[in-house]
């Protein structure tokens, strides 16, 4: 069965927001240039869409964290599943994500990227959750305050889905309880759980 998905931001409205932050940046690194550190798998529709409003030279690098695995809540254990190709040593780096929600990830991963010794770091979030927040987190750009609602699309997804959807959106409850369930079963199956 399809899911039933609401729109929470409109494609148009996160464009324009992401055209904003782009000069915003362009702004403060004048004469200068960025290097763009984009959090896989999440970060990576906002990281290309920003990285193409920012006027000053840009150079980007991935990394893959993961905390989420197909669940709807953060299971406290970040995990690095592909470190960067480049050195960040002396660059203007900003790292960019989809969302801050528990804050856990960016918690952990700022100051491990600190000790790499860039210029200066900052963060670029596309969403912010602050009612869910558990771990402080300073985000120096940011889209959007969003309640406390598991969103998907513009990299966000739902167990995998949805992160090609051009705007943001809300999945049906009743169908990320299920999403919630399937994945608590999948991950008992490979403990080896029995699970009918
Ligand atoms: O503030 P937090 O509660 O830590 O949540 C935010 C993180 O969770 C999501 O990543 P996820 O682990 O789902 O990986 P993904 O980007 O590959 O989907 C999201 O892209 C952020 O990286
Ligand atoms: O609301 C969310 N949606 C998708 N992935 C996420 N990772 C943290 N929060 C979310
Ligand atoms: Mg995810």
């Amino acid at each position: 069965m399809a899911d039933k998905i609401n729109v929470l931001i409109p494609e148009e409205t996160v464009d324009a927001k992401i055209k904003e932050i782009g000069e915003q940046i362009s702004k403060d690194y004048a004469g200068k240039e960025v290097h763009l550190i984009c959090i896989l798998k999440g970060g990576v529709f906002f990281a290309c869409e920003l990285a193409k409003r920012i006027t000053v030279p840009v150079s980007l690098d991935f990394m893959q964290v993961s905390s989420y695995g197909d669940a709807t809540e953060s299971s406290g254990i970040v995990r690095i599943k592909k470190d960067l190709d480049d050195t960040m040593e002396n660059k203007e780096v900003i790292i960019v994500e989809d969302i801050i929600d528990s804050g856990r990830t960016l918690h952990y991963l700022i100051p491990v990227l600190k000790q790499r010794n860039p210029k200066s770091i900052r963060l670029c979030a596309l969403l912010n959750k602050p009612d869910r927040r558990e771990v402080e987190v300073q985000i120096d750009y940011l889209g959007f305050d969003i309640p406390d609602e598991f969103v998907i699309g513009y990299g966000l997804d739902y167990a995998q889905k949805y992160r090609n959807l051009p705007f943001i959106g809300v999945v049906e409850p009743e169908a990320a309880e299920d999403a919630e369930e399937g994945a608590e079963q999948a991950s008992g199956e490979e403990k080896g759980d029995n699970v009918e």
